[in-house]
């Protein structure tokens, strides 16, 4: 029996996907945690722990390097609510071009009996204008990025995009209509709006900042539904103060944005919708799954793609660093044992490297030995055996 722990509010249809085999929170050695947003910084990963799924996409809630350390594989679920994010992005240009904040709170506060003459002489001040024709620049071209781009071209915007490191599989999904970019300064400099969809890492914090805002034009309106820190927030208020930003739109509350008539907060619901959150754990449960039943490695964040079919009877999967030497020491282990290797495929990313071996002839009283030895090679972080069915 699979033991899986979950955190934060996973969708059922997702926990549905669970063979019989897996049992849901009920030990404190889990072998794998299915999450969404939980912070796991502060949380020493059990050494039973041998994969994390986040259901969504971002993974900065995940302690990556005690993850490697660990022997942990971790999954995001790419593009399981990138369609969601898109139609709030787009909701939300609408929202912003045609002032429905205001013009709703006014509505709100007028509902004598007569207001209809009142309404005809006001509504003059919540006069929109249209999309079509105006410029949205988009900073990452990833699943959520290039939806957006897409949608935007659709209605008629001229769209800007910016992503340096863009994937060439992610690059097929953008319109060839989508302007590139060069620079971030070029992507924002006729921007009517400003979107960003970038992961938060080091690189990514505060990548709009004041530097960023002054090359935008004056009344510029910016939606953050990345992360908080993507985003400088100090300095983004102070281009709203300066009337330079005309409004900024994020998923991520903190103090400062409180009780800004320029600034509306969403409470991070860019990716929760019903569709979402059942692609979302479906997706996680599967890779889960797989990666438990098999070893098999598709897209992980912190381990290389390895994908061998599983006919042996047994199957040895060993996550190790990355140095000379490891599959000969891996494999004199399993000559003196005097087995015979059916399969063997070895792959490296990063600092962290993974070693799928096959075996037929492995008899019950070595296993527990065996697993031992290779553990004890220097620089082996986790070794699994893994027995067909
Ligand atoms: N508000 C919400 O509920 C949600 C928030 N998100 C956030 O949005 C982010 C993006 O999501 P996806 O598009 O699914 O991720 P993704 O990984 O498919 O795309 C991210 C893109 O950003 C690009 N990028 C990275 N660094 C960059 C930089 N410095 N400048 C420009 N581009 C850069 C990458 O090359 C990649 O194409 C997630 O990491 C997550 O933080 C995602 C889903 C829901
Ligand atoms: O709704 C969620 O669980 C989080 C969505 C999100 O921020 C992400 O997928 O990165």
């Amino acid at each position: 029996m699979y033991q899986i722990k979950t955190y934060n509010a996973i969708a059922p249809a997702g926990l549905n996907t669970f063979s019989a085999e897996y049992a849901l929170n009920q030990s404190d050695q889990p072998d794998a945690y299915l999450i969404r947003s939980v912070n796991l910084h502060h949380e020493t990963l059990p050494t039973s722990l041998k994969v994390i799924a986040r259901a969504g996409a971002g993974v900065n809630n995940i302690p990556l390097d005690q993850a490697t350390a660990n022997g942990t594989a971790v999954f995001n679920t790419p593009g399981s609510n990138a369609n969601a994010v898109k139609e709030l992005i787009i909701g939300l240009l609408i929202v912003a071009s045609r002032h429905l904040m205001a013009a709703a709170s006014y509505s709100a506060k007028h509902t004598e009996a007569d207001v209809s003459q009142r309404t005809e002489h006001d509504k003059t001040q919540f006069n929109g204008s249209e999309l079509t024709g105006k410029t949205l620049a988009v900073i990452g071209l990833g699943h959520v990025g290039s939806l957006v781009a897409n949608a935007a071209l659709n209605l008629g915007m001229n769209v800007i995009g910016y992503d340096p490191y863009l994937s060439a599989d992610a690059a097929w999904n953008i319109a060839k209509q989508v302007q590139r970019a060069a620079t971030l300064t070029d992507a924002v400099k006729h921007a009517d709006f400003v979107t960003v969809h970038v992961p938060k890492n080091p690189d990514t914090l505060n990548l709009l900042n004041a530097e960023a805002f002054a090359a935008m034009p004056a009344g510029v309106q910016l939606f953050n539904y990345s992360r908080l820190g993507i985003v400088d927030n100090t300095a983004a208020l102070a281009a709203i103060a300066a009337h330079h930003i005309a409004h900024y739109y994020t998923d991520f509350g903190e103090p400062q944005l409180a009780d800004n008539p320029d600034v509306t907060v969403t409470p991070h619901i860019g990716g929760s919708t019903l569709e979402a959150e059942v692609n979302g754990a479906t997706q996680a449960a599967r890779t889960i799954m797989t990666y438990l039943e098999t070893g098999n490695v598709h897209a992980a964040i912190n381990l290389p793609d390895l994908n061998v079919p599983f006919n042996a009877a047994y199957r040895f999967t060993i996550i190790h660093q990355n140095v000379p030497n490891m599959v000969s020491q891996i494999t004199a282990k399993l000559a003196a044992a005097n087995l015979n290797i059916t399969t063997m495929a070895n792959a490296a990313k990063h600092q962290t490297a993974y070693t799928i071996i096959d075996v037929d002839d492995l008899q019950q009283p070595q296993h527990a030995q065996l697993i031992d030895e290779l553990t004890k090679i220097p620089a082996v972080i986790r070794v699994r055996l893994l027995q067909q069915d």
